[in-house]
């Protein structure tokens, strides 16, 4: 089967560039009327969270929080992660800005391209993005949840930074971090006092090192998942949970390269071609990207658009998503990794084939996939690693809760649901991981991998 990728550069152009206004399209709208039908769970005006939970004002450092959800269940246990979720979507709000002026700048000859790509141990390639967003995101959740001591797991690795070969790498990471920062307060965030020095940097990448569990509370943070894609200019994602004794409770994914509409992929495609001929993309001037978000048990997800430059954060009309409703196999679209050596294409090829799957897969780099299950571009994503790669929480967490929320079914390959409790790898997975827009063509992939994994290489 040939494979479709998505966009390369997804670079879009705003509404003065003839683009579909933004307003709902009729699936919006029958989606939002179904959402009405179990009003659960909202973003809520400013003046309506005055009065919300019982005369509860919702402060939390002398804001209102707009995010409200009251009907989570399980894992989110009807808590209130008001102030943790808003905080977390403006925080990956800030963290896509550092993304967007490091791709550009690699995209760009001309630019040092902040230092360009190194490789990290396993010869995976890292950039100034991973390091500074990082330090970007344990900055700002630190400072944000003062009264709280924090832990954050991540992919922390700050030996390159700190080794003498580092220094020039390590300026190129404090000043993208500053400039970073200096932005916050658009988001609704504050920024530190003064800038911050190479130690301050070092020091806030080392807080990413909690290395998860079954107990206690964790954020859990890739800085930029799939970064093959980042680096070659295409679909990436910065991806941030919240764990509570093992289960994911809340999860954002920022898809800069990703738009609001899966049909403007294409034309971003085409614009970004013709337009980069002509001269680079100015850093953040393109409207293009999305946010998107959903708590365990709200039965919700949501996206908003990533704000640019002087754009404003908009809680107050995002778009509720939802996974497609297709479950003939023959219209189903499957989604993959782009890279051979993290999924077997061979394998998916023929579960594809035995299920009746007949479109091409949609093969792209990133949490993407999971953002592409939930909004409904796509039906199922196939992920089956070599054997003894062992999957990381960071690569998933955010993706399964929004899919969860979005009416989607998430297991590994035995049909089971996938274990954060258990440190920074998916310990005992089994096979691989198989996400579904519904039950029956999760079932089926699940007895089709059943049927063929014996006669398989994997
Ligand atoms: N060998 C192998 N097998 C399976 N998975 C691996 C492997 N090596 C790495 N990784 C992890 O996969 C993450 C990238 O996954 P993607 O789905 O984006 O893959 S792809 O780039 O589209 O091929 C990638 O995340 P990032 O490092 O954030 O890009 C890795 O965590
Ligand atoms: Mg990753």
């Amino acid at each position: 089967m040939g494979s479709l990728r998505l966009s390369t550069w997804a670079a879009a152009a705003s509404a003065q560039q003839g683009f579909p206004s933004a307003g709902p399209a009729p699936e919006w709208s029958a989606r939002r009327r179904r959402a009405r039908a179990r009003p659960r769970c909202a973003p809520v005006s400013a003046s309506a969270s005055a009065s919300l939970g019982g005369g509860r004002l919702r402060t939390g450092t002398g804001h209102e929080w707009l995010w409200d959800c009251r009907g989570g269940l399980g894992g989110g246990g009807g808590r209130d992660y008001a102030r943790e979720m808003e905080t977390a979507v403006r925080v990956v709000q800030v963290a896509c800005t550092l993304c967007q002026r490091v791709q550009d700048s690699l995209l760009r000859p001309s630019a040092d391209g902040g230092g360009r790509v190194h490789a990290k141990l396993d010869r995976s390639p890292v950039t100034v993005a991973d390091w500074g967003v990082q330090a970007v995101v344990s900055w700002l959740l630190s400072d944000s949840f003062r009264d709280e001591n924090i832990s954050i797991v991540a992919e922390e690795d700050d030996e390159t930074l700190s080794s003498s070969d580092g220094a020039a790498l390590l300026e190129s990471v404090v000043e993208a971090v500053n400039d970073c920062l200096v932005q916050a307060p658009m988001y609704g965030l504050r920024s530190p006092d003064k800038q911050l020095t190479a130690h301050d940097v070092i020091q806030a990448i080392r807080k990413c090192s909690s290395v998860g569990g079954p107990k206690g509370r964790f954020w859990v943070l890739d800085p930029v998942d799939g970064t093959l894609g980042f680096v070659r200019g295409d679909q990436y994602a910065i991806a941030l949970a919240l764990i509570e004794d093992g289960e994911v409770v809340l999860g954002v994914l920022g898809c800069p390269n990703y738009p609001m509409k899966k049909e403007w992929l294409s034309y971003h495609q085409k614009y970004y071609r013709l337009m980069s001929n002509v001269a680079p993309p100015p850093s953040g001037s393109w409207h293009k990207g999305c946010v998107m978000y959903a708590q365990k048990g709200c039965g919700q997800a949501w996206m908003q658009p990533l704000v640019h430059d002087f754009g404003k954060l908009d809680w107050h009309h995002p778009r509720e998503i939802q996974v497609s409703s297709i479950s003939d196999p023959v219209s189903a679209t499957f989604c993959e990794p782009v890279e051979k050596a993290n999924s077997s294409h061979s394998f998916t090829a023929g579960l594809a084939h035995s299920v009746g799957l007949r479109k091409q897969p949609l093969r792209v780099y990133s949490m993407v996939k999971y953002a592409a299950i939930a909004r409904g571009d796509a039906e199922i994503f196939m992920k089956f690693a070599r054997a003894g790669y062992k999957e990381k929480i960071w690569d998933h967490a955010a993706g399964v809760v929004i899919i969860q929320e979005a009416g989607g079914v998430v297991t590994d390959a035995g049909g089971r649901p996938l274990d954060f409790s258990r440190g920074v790898y998916l310990e005992g997975l089994d096979r691989g991981i198989i996400a579904c827009s519904g039950k029956l063509l999760h079932e089926r992939i699940v007895d089709a991998v059943d049927a063929s994994w014996n006669s398989s290489t994997l």
